[in-house]
């Protein structure tokens, strides 16, 4: 049996992982693909650093395109990140017929349906399983086992760094600096953090959900995004106390055709399954029109969960191979976008105040929320014996995001409202 030949871009984290599994499993990997497979070449930065895996040095490179033009070569795996380069490499991948295994998402998130479109024309398969929630088969999901239903809601902890480190600070009091450099030392966080706290990384992730579920092409500029760099340890202790736990949430819905996708940190109610997703474990719930309520769970992170999907996708990939058949599985979104306004974006608000403690401030309050039409769920005063100013803690029923800016715009001119301490999404 000729060997299935693969180039590996990347040996890092994911990189390493992969090479683990290909060779701790070849006799199963081989026997499903009814060939041995052979990574035959890896591209590097540094082809001197030593790696956790044994490496035939004769077999690395310093020089992406040496894979890329390896003729010999029928599967590309890019685990080494990078947008408009790696993009570079992979259309000239597909352009000599190569199929594609990524694990980049935020090469999938800006330029997914040029390169699906590319893979389409050249027959080839892209899979990237690995580019969101790590190890969960949440893609495979959307597309194989949901094709038959209308997906109404998607909603994911999506990012494993984030929330581990809410996790860390919720459960142990942790300082954010401290797990950020935990998750950092763990291999989870990007190069550059800012992308997985500053929430960027999984509204990344939201986008290839959102086009997947929704079969239209949601864009990263289309998420609203706000990460977590701003949760203070005081603003878990208060979700706890309500009943809720703090967690980064991207959310994509639909109400008939017009959608909406954000990320930010949410308070859960403690009942909602996704609630007690700790760690570095994703989950994606997915609402489907027919089958109801779905969650999925697993660790978005680290490099053998992430390989698993990543090498699970190249076994896909060589199948089709075998058999024929590769370039049908492109999912190229076909409907048109239509995004949902500020009035039509409507859920449950958490804020917290800090007010003058005087007659009449709550009066002035309630007041400005019956005058932008958003009612209230539950509103506590509560003295604060340090300072002289109270706490305001309230909750909204659903509400307009319009509306709601409306009312803190209308807060900030307040006098009696020192500050406004903390505002969050609730959900459950
Ligand atoms: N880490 C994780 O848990 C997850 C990561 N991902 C994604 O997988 C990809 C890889 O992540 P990860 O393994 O963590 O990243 P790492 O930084 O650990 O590894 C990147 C690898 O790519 C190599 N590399 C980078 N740039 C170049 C270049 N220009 N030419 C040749 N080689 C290059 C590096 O070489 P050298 O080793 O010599 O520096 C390194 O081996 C990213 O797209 C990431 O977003 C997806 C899901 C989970
Ligand atoms: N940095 C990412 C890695 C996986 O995509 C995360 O923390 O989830
Ligand atoms: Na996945």
């Amino acid at each position: 049996m000729k060997p299935v030949r693969v180039g590996l871009l990347g040996l890092g984290t994911v990189g390493t992982g992969v090479v683990r599994i290909v060779e701790g499993n070849q006799e199963d990997l081989s026997s499903q693909v009814g060939s041995p497979i052979i990574i035959s070449k890896i591209a590097v930065k540094n082809s001197d650093k030593s790696r956790g895996v044994y490496i035939d040095p004769a077999i690395l490179t310093e020089d992406p395109w040496d894979v890329i033009r390896d003729p010999e070569i029928d599967v590309i795996v890019e685990v080494m990140g990078g947008v408009d380069q790696t993009k570079a490499y992979i259309l000239e991948a597909l352009e000599y017929g190569k199929h594609i295994i990524t694990a980049n998402k935020d090469l999938m998130a800006l330029y997914g349906s040029e390169i699906l479109a590319k893979a389409q024309e050249k027959q080839c398969d892209v899979f990237y399983e690995a580019s969101v929630a790590g190890g969960i088969p949440i893609i495979r999901t959307l597309i194989e086992g949901f094709s038959s239903d209308r997906i109404l809601k998607i909603m994911g902890i999506v990012n494993g760094t984030t929330n581990f480190i809410l996790t860390k600070m919720s459960k142990e009091g942790a300082s954010y600096d401290d797990v950020l450099q935990e998750a950092q030392e763990l291999g989870y966080a990007e190069s550059d953090p800012t992308s997985d706290v500053e929430g960027l990384d999984a509204a990344r992730k939201m986008a290839i959900l959102g086009t997947l579920g929704f079969r239209t092409n949601v864009e990263l500029k289309d998420v609203s995004v706000r990460g977590i760099s701003q949760v203070t340890k005081e603003d878990i202790a208060y979700a706890k106390r309500l009943g809720y736990e703090m967690k980064l949430l991207g959310i994509a819905d639909r109400d008939d055709e017009h959608i909406s996708i954000s990320v930010q940190p949410t308070m859960v109610r403690r009942s909602h399954p996704i609630a007690s997703v700790n760690g570095v474990y994703n989950a994606v719930y997915v609402y489907g029109e027919a089958v109801g309520e779905t969650m999925f769970y697993g660790a978005g992170a680290g490099a053998m969960p992430t390989a698993t999907s990543v090498v699970a996708d190249l076994v896909a990939a060589i199948k089709n191979l075998k058999l024929g058949v590769n370039g049908l599985k492109a999912i190229v979104p076909y409907k048109q976008k239509k995004l949902k306004d500020d009035e039509q974006i409507k859920y449950k608000n958490f804020i917290l105040l800090h007010v003058d403690d005087k007659a009449g401030v709550l009066a002035q309050i309630t007041q400005a929320f019956a005058q932008f039409d958003v009612s209230l769920e539950s509103v506590v005063q509560q003295p604060n014996e340090h300072n002289p100013y109270a706490e305001i803690v309230i909750v909204t029923h659903d509400a307009s995001k319009a509306s709601m800016n409306k009312v803190l715009e209308h807060f900030e001119g307040l006098e009696v409202i020192r500050t406004i301490k903390s505002v969050y999404r609730v959900e459950g």
